[in-house]
């Protein structure tokens, strides 16, 4: 996308934003709460219509090191999570990835900028209720969040990628990871094909300090409170009973009879909602994915 011009800078504006930039590079007398703000205003003051340069030509690395509690290497590991290169401008920051280091920000001015602790989230609602949807969006625009990637026997669809969407296993090679332990859970979904979650990725994950999604069926959510109590349980619900029948019609990738048995069995996962630490609608996706990770954030109930 080519990046516009900044408008003409406003001088009352311009004072105030790098009011604002000496603030956030200033010694580190402050507390985290106010250095987090101060660094949010610069994100936006470089950003704002009288984009001032000394905001715009502030470094990320600069800007993020400046809050007490963010060492150098603490910073790295987040700028890459960002997706952000290491050079980067503040002014240069794209869209996205001035969304996501805002979002990055609040999260942790939300919880006294103390390094939250990492949790499993396992995401369950009924078939199209939209546990895909959401979780793809939480894989573009909180890149902090794993997802674990599940091993599945089904083969993959027209777009999918080993190693991204699933891991596309054989039914054998399915056995062998379950043979050596190395399957947090596994169940036979849709009495078709057989999925499962990694372990080591995840476990990985939370001793970086990092919180992970599960999008898994409810029987996984099940096993995955057994072996973890510690983890999250979310139900996604659709807005209605009549939008998941729509939603599951509108995707178009079962036939009539298949529809007709997933609602079936929607019915039987909806009578378990009642099991979850948590209850999401998803009645529009970024603010569904927004109130998942948000849950990532507080104690478990
Ligand atoms: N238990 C369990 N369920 C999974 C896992 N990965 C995916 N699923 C569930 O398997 C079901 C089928 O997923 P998929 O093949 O992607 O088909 P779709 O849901 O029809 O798009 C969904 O309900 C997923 O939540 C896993 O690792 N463990
Ligand atoms: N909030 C939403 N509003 C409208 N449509 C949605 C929403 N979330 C998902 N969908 C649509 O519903 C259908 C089912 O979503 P999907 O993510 O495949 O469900 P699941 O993974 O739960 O089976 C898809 O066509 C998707 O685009």
């Amino acid at each position: 996308m080519p990046r516009v011009a900044p408008p003409e800078v406003d001088r009352a504006a311009a004072a105030r934003a790098a009011v604002a930039a000496r603030q956030a590079r200033a010694a580190v007398k402050k507390s985290v709460h106010d250095r987090t703000r101060s660094a949010l205003d610069v994100v936006d003051a470089a950003w704002s219509a009288s984009a001032a340069p000394a905001e715009a030509s502030l470094r990320v690395r600069e800007l993020l090191t400046s809050i007490p509690s963010l060492g150098p290497t603490r910073v790295a590991r987040a700028m890459e999570q960002l997706g952000i290169a290491e050079s980067k401008r503040v002014g240069g920051l794209g869209v996205r990835q001035r969304r996501r280091l805002r979002e990055w920000l609040e999260r942790r001015d939300n919880h006294g900028g103390e390094q939250q602790r990492a949790r499993l989230v396992v995401l369950a609602g009924p078939t199209a209720v939209g546990k895909g949807t959401v979780s793809t969006y939480i894989r573009e625009n909180y890149p902090d969040v794993h997802l674990s990637v599940s091993a599945t026997t089904r083969s993959p669809r027209p777009g999918e990628v080993d190693g991204v969407n699933y891991f596309f296993v054989s039914d054998e090679q399915f056995d062998h990871l379950i043979e050596t332990g190395q399957m947090l859970e596994t169940a036979t979904v849709h009495n078709a094909f057989r999925y499962g979650t990694p372990r080591e990725p995840i476990e990985e994950a939370l001793a970086r300090g990092q919180s992970v999604l599960l999008e898994i069926d409810l029987q996984g959510a099940r096993s995955v409170r057994k072996e973890m109590p510690e983890a999250v349980l979310v139900f996604l619900l659709p807005p209605t009973w009549d939008e998941l029948v729509r939603r599951l019609i509108g995707r178009g990738t079962e036939d009539s009879v298949e529809q007709q048995r997933r609602l079936e069995t929607a019915k039987v996962e909806l009578a378990a909602q009642d099991e979850f630490d948590y209850r999401v609608v998803n009645h529009e996706v970024s603010q569904a994915a927004r109130e998942v990770v948000d849950l990532m954030a507080i104690p478990k109930k």
